[in-house]
């Protein structure tokens, strides 16, 4: 794969994968977690055994078919069978496919079930079972999904747990499924990647949107990722952003599984830069290219803030992430500093002078770029011909303004977000874990439906989302 060295959490947990641990594995998002488990995983299948012998849960569809390709890279040589089975995509397929006998099955809970309950998928001589993503899955959103397929496992299996992040309550539901655990923790500073430089910007609601387009046009992020806090909320940002002219495209768990994957590889292949998200898309993805996330709503929890902003400066990459705060929001800022242990600088919204002034820089790189190539031979006639009239200077600037995206203020529509419940006094945000268990436990922030992909009852990865009306119900998050 061409990998040169470890890194330290695979330093630290190949080995006690292999002596078949219990483990549990926390460091830092876009370390190589995925091969951490993944190589301990596949070196103990046996290629001769027909049997499923390891399972891997994730929280998302895009996170399962992620995890089992780069399985399926570990495991190539030795033939190992993989297979991603997750709602939304037609059951009939994966139960053909599960017939061709899979040794791995990477998979989000809700399809799971389904298949233990159709008797599809045989799970009794499963060795390893592993939870990526483990304090999401162990979150009270998942729990019950986790819980029934764990009655389906062997007792006497090999459990390993991986996230960059383990908040207490969690670390001690995790001792209930484990044997005996060692825990590795690569041990850092922060929690976030230090190759990830953190802003924050204090914008008033309404003026949100303003300055994200003015933040794009100075940043003119390669790929950029802006998460919103509802379904709604990306669905205007990305119809308004299109509309300014930015080649953009939403995702969350109430598109359907075909336009959620367009999308993905849409984004991975470049042929959009910025890709508006529910957290649905933030824990565990690994897109290589993406130079700035933008929370346009800063997250309700630390843990999401930590995985959203981990989308970029994967492997040893820089990044750029820059979180919007209205001015009541503040605590929630300060919460996610203390977690982190991180601070983040304060940025100035720039000007619409600075933002104009962007645009014209990469106009200006666009025309030294098309100079440098020398390919202008049929042109230079022209351009002769047209300074016979014109002054060269004043040619040269109409060549920049006809490149610059200038200022476009076409109507949008981006409705008011509720800010987050106010949080008074600071000894409030200290208790309870660092506000880990208040950030849950405070109201609903708007009543409107946050997105890991689905509810707790309707199969948090929509898997068992029959057809309208159930939308209302998936409301029922863990940030409830
Ligand atoms: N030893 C290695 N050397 C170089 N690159 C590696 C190595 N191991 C993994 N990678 C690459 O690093 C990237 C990040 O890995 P991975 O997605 O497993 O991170 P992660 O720790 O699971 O992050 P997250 O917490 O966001 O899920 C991937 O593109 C992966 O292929
Ligand atoms: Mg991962």
């Amino acid at each position: 794969m061409g990998f040169e060295e470890a890194t330290p959490i695979q330093e630290g947990t190949v080995k006690y994968g292999m002596e078949g641990r219990d483990i549990i594995g926390q460091a830092q998002t876009g370390t190589g977690k995925t091969a951490a488990f993944g190589i301990p995983l596949i070196e103990k299948v046996d290629p001769k055994n027909p049997d499923v012998q390891g399972l891997i849960i994730a929280p998302t569809r895009e996170l399962a078919i992620q995890v089992s390709e780069e399985l399926y890279k570990i495991g190539y040589d030795k033939r190992v069978k993989i297979l991603s089975v997750y709602g939304g995509q037609e059951i009939g397929r994966q139960i053909r496919a599960l017939k061709n006998k899979p040794q791995i099955i990477v998979g989000t809970p809700g399809r799971i079930q389904d298949h233990i309950n159709r008797r599809t998928l045989k799970l009794e001589n499963v060795q390893t079972l592993v939870l990526d993503e483990a304090d999401e899955m162990l979150n009270m959103g998942f729990i019950d999904d986790i819980n029934a397929i764990l009655e389906t496992v062997p007792e006497n299996r090999q459990t390993l747990l991986f996230s960059a992040t383990m908040p207490g309550p969690i670390r001690k539901i995790a001792d209930n499924f484990m044997k005996d655990p060692v825990e590795v923790k690569i041990k850092s500073k922060e929690m976030t990647v230090e190759n990830i430089d953190q802003y924050f910007v204090k914008a008033h609601e309404r003026e949100k949107f303003d300055v994200l387009t003015r933040l794009l046009n100075v940043h003119q992020p390669e790929l950029a990722i802006i998460f919103g806090r509802t379904k709604r909320r990306v669905d205007e940002l990305s119809q308004a952003l299109t509309i300014r002219g930015y080649l953009a495209e939403g995702i969350h768990g109430d598109l359907s599984q075909a336009k959620r994957s367009s999308v993905l590889r849409q984004f991975k292949e470049n042929k959009i830069d910025v890709l508006v998200a529910t957290d649905v898309a933030a824990r565990g993805l690994d897109i290589s290219g993406v130079t700035h996330v933008y929370n346009f709503d800063i997250p309700q929890d630390p843990e999401s803030y930590v995985h959203r902003i981990g989308r970029t400066g994967r492997a040893g990459k820089s990044g750029m992430a820059i979180t919007f705060v209205t001015p009541r929001e503040m605590g929630y800022l300060r919460i996610v500093e203390e977690t982190t242990k991180k601070r983040m600088t304060p940025l100035r919204p720039p000007t619409s002078d600075e933002a104009l002034l962007g645009q014209q820089r990469l106009a200006i790189e666009s025309l030294k770029e098309i100079v440098e190539k020398n390919d202008l031979n049929d042109y230079r006639i022209l351009a002769n011909e047209l300074l016979e009239n014109l002054d060269a200077v004043d040619v040269v600037a109409a060549a920049i303004k006809s490149m610059t995206k200038e200022p476009d203020d076409s109507p949008v529509t981006i409705s008011e977000e509720r800010p987050l419940p106010s949080r008074r006094g600071k000894d409030n945000h200290r208790g309870g874990g660092g506000g880990y268990k208040g950030g849950r436990s405070s109201g609903r922030p708007g009543g409107r439906s946050h997105d890991r992909g689905g509810s707790r009852r309707g199969g948090r990865d929509g898997d068992k989302r029959g057809g309208q009306g159930q939308s209302r119900s998936r409301s029922r998050s863990k940030f409830e």
